[in-house]
């Protein structure tokens, strides 16, 4: 059949259907949708395509207007287009008037996509292409597969789209993530699979949006399942420091059976839950990482919940950190943004010494080298009452013997013949106020060791050649790779000091022991790329970085991944572009040893997550637990809904070892 033949049979099937004379049964998006295109927009089925493109500057002021968003859905988009890719579907954001700002096709598939006028700029709202999975999404807030005939224009019926809308904290539309085929014979379990695909990513932008949109709140995430907290489905519920609730996500409706959100936001927390308010805030200051358990009010059921607190999301917002719920900003350092990450131990180091520092308790950081110990006391400098007093960094293991006292402590005009003629004061004066990072504490010479234990007793200094002692407000970091406790049983440093320096020590873990690798590699590609041209990593190459051992720890990390982001083509890492050693180890396949340290075990599947999969694996580990939680793990309906077999099924839940008991 021709294809103005065909278009015209599609037209008198749509008006058919319109007025009520179709035999066979529509999905009810699709019967309202062609129903609006007719009688609402006047349109006709076998019209003429007529694409509508915006110009390029409005283009431009519309991406930019999706701002940061826009990043993290690319991110997103990547990944899901892995899952999908090879099976001809293009993955498309658009706006929330339906514009098309990205895609991601298949390099073959270029043109027909175009032809079927997926471009960058058009308009793909229903008024303008009638039913389709982008512009029904919109017009419907919701989920939708419109398949070959279901479009309303008998131009597109050549097309298979899914589209889910990326929603904000209050329900409404960001944007529409879709994925079309432009000549897809697909049944509909695989649509399905695909459509489920499309709605986790955008789920996913959307709990990025939220966790990002009340930086001054207490965030409550919680679940009916504690290996859900943490994860895609868990809800969330924005609190404001008086107690009242500001938002709540899609999840939180459908978890609390509220499916009004006018019900819950307004209220007070605690009239949702029974626990005080004063319960989340001691939670959210002391032990933001352990799971507890809640129950609502209404029914008492029971969940599972962390609270974010409030200081932790405004140092997010300021930073502008990516997408991981636990993130926590480490402020500005030599105009870079610097992360401690959301590995567990991080997380538990940082809390405690935000509290402790706070108080002038000095600060002893104890890790290999290149594990952030300096970033991690910029952070703590960053986020103290003292944070616009200067930060003075002294590298103790790097001054020669015979220059640190001055260095330190500063001299006085004519101390020593080449010595500067009006004097110099030291690092310890100049940080006075703020804080004083002492590096390589443990290379600092026994008989200074003297001099510093009585400026910090003493909080006073004498500079060299000088009789005055100058009065100094000190807050101290000190660090070293070297076990320093050993050193004191060894004599090699001072008891004394030690005890002085040491109001608590803090282990920072080895770059292979963290479970944020992925998220840190992330951080640092973004920090080591240009902001107009990203650089992005494919799966196998981050698939090593995540698997090597990393005796450098994060500087090397840094180092690796600087030298591939400058040697690689189309700003795209690919494994060729990493130093043999690294392809050494991942040819052996030697692994990454693993975790030693206990993680809670509520964090364990975000740390499994984020340090041990591939973004595919990811991918399929969030669907699988998707599927089942929708089939409230039936594993008949759910390999029915994925278009597997039970054994594929139980094969992949061994595999991503998911746990089917309670
Ligand atoms: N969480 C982080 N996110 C991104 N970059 C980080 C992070 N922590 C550290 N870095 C980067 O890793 C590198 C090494 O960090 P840093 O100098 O703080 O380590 P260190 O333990 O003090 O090293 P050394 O023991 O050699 O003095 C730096 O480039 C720093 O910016």
């Amino acid at each position: 059949m021709s294809d103005s033949a065909l278009a015209v049979r599609h037209a008198s099937r749509v008006l058919k259907a319109v007025r009520g004379e179709l035999r066979t049964s529509l999905a009810p998006h699709v019967a309202k949708s062609w129903d609006r295109c007719l009688t609402e927009y006047g349109m006709v089925p076998d019209g003429a395509r007529a694409t509508a493109v915006l110009e390029p500057s409005q283009l431009r002021e519309r991406q930019q207007r999706m701002g940061e968003l826009l990043g993290v859905a690319r991110a997103e988009m990547e990944s899901l287009y892995e899952q999908i890719s090879g099976s001809g579907y293009a993955v498309i954001l658009a706006d929330a008037d339906a514009t098309i700002l990205h895609t991601i096709t298949d390099p073959t598939l270029k043109r027909e996509f175009r032809h079927a006028g997926l471009w960058l700029g058009a308009l793909w709202d229903e008024r303008h292409e009638g039913t389709n999975g982008i512009g029904t999404a919109v017009a419907e807030h919701a989920p939708v597969t419109v398949h070959r005939d279901e479009h309303f224009m008998g131009y597109n019926v050549t097309l298979s789209c899914s589209g889910a809308p990326i929603l904000d904290a209050r329900g409404g539309l960001l944007g529409v993530l879709d994925a079309s085929s432009a000549n897809s014979s697909d049944t509909r379990l695989i649509q399905r699979h695909t459509m489920a695909l499309v709605t986790m990513s955008a789920n996913l932008i959307s709990r990025f949006h939220f966790l990002r949109e009340f930086p001054d709140a207490y965030i409550l995430r919680f679940h009916s399942r504690p290996e859900f907290v943490g994860l895609l489905h868990e809800a969330l519920i924005a609190v404001a420091g008086d107690g009242t609730i500001l938002a709540v996500n899609e999840s939180a409706m459908a978890q609390l059976g509220h499916p009004d959100r006018s019900r819950l936001v307004g209220r007070p927390i605690e009239s949702v839950f029974q626990f005080a308010f004063s319960t989340l805030q001691q939670r959210a200051a002391n032990d933001p990482r352990t799971i507890w358990p809640i129950r609502e009010v209404e029914h008492g059921r029971r969940f599972f919940a962390l609270v974010r607190s409030r200081e932790q999301a405004g140092a997010r917002a300021a930073d502008g950190g990516p997408r991981s719920a636990t993130l926590i900003s480490l402020g500005q350092e030599g105009g870079g943004r610097r992360h401690v990450g959301s590995d567990p131990s991080m997380l538990h180091n940082l809390n405690c010494a935000q509290q402790l520092f706070g108080k002038r308790v000095p600060i002893l950081l104890q890790g290999a080298t290149g594990t952030g110990k300096e970033a991690f006391a910029r952070v703590l400098h960053n986020a103290s009452a003292w944070a616009g007093k200067p930060f003075v960094a002294v590298n103790c293991g790097a001054i020669p013997e015979s220059l640190i006292e001055s260095e330190l402590f500063g001299y006085t005009r004519g101390a020593f013949t080449d010595a500067d003629r009006h004097g110099r004061p030291g690092k310890i004066l100049q940080s006075s106020g703020g804080t004083l990072f002492l590096d390589e504490i443990g290379d600092m010479p026994l008989t200074l060791q003297t001099r510093l234990l009585r400026v910090i007793e003493e909080f006073e200094i004498v500079p060299l050649g000088g009789d005055q002692s100058i009065t100094v407000d000190l807050h101290v970091i000190s660090a070293s790779h070297r076990d320093i406790r050993q050193m004191v049983q060894d004599g090699d440093f001072r008891e004394d000091l030690y005890y002085r320096l040491n109001g608590i020590t803090l282990q920072l873990p080895l770059l292979r022991e963290r479970a944020d690798r992925a998220e840190l590699i992330e951080t640092l590609l973004r920090e080591e790329s240009d902001d107009a041209a990203p650089v992005s990593i494919q799966p196998d190459a981050l698939h090593a970085l995540l698997n090597y051992h990393w005796p450098g720890n994060i500087r090397q990390l840094r180092n690796v991944l600087r030298t591939a982001a400058a040697l690689c083509q189309d700003n795209t890492i690919r494994i060729s572009n990493l130093p043999q050693e690294l392809l050494d180890a991942a040819a052996k396949g030697v692994p990454a040893p693993p975790v030693a340290r206990e993680l809670p075990i509520a964090l364990t599947p975000n740390a499994a997550e984020s340090c041990c999969r591939t973004p595919l694996d990811t991918a399929e580990h969030a669907a699988l637990l998707r599927e089942l939680e929708r089939n409230r793990w039936n594993i008949t309906h759910t390999a029915d809904a994925l278009g597997v077999s039970r054994n594929t099924l139980y094969r992949k839940i061994r595999k991503h070892q998911i746990p089917l008991a309670e």
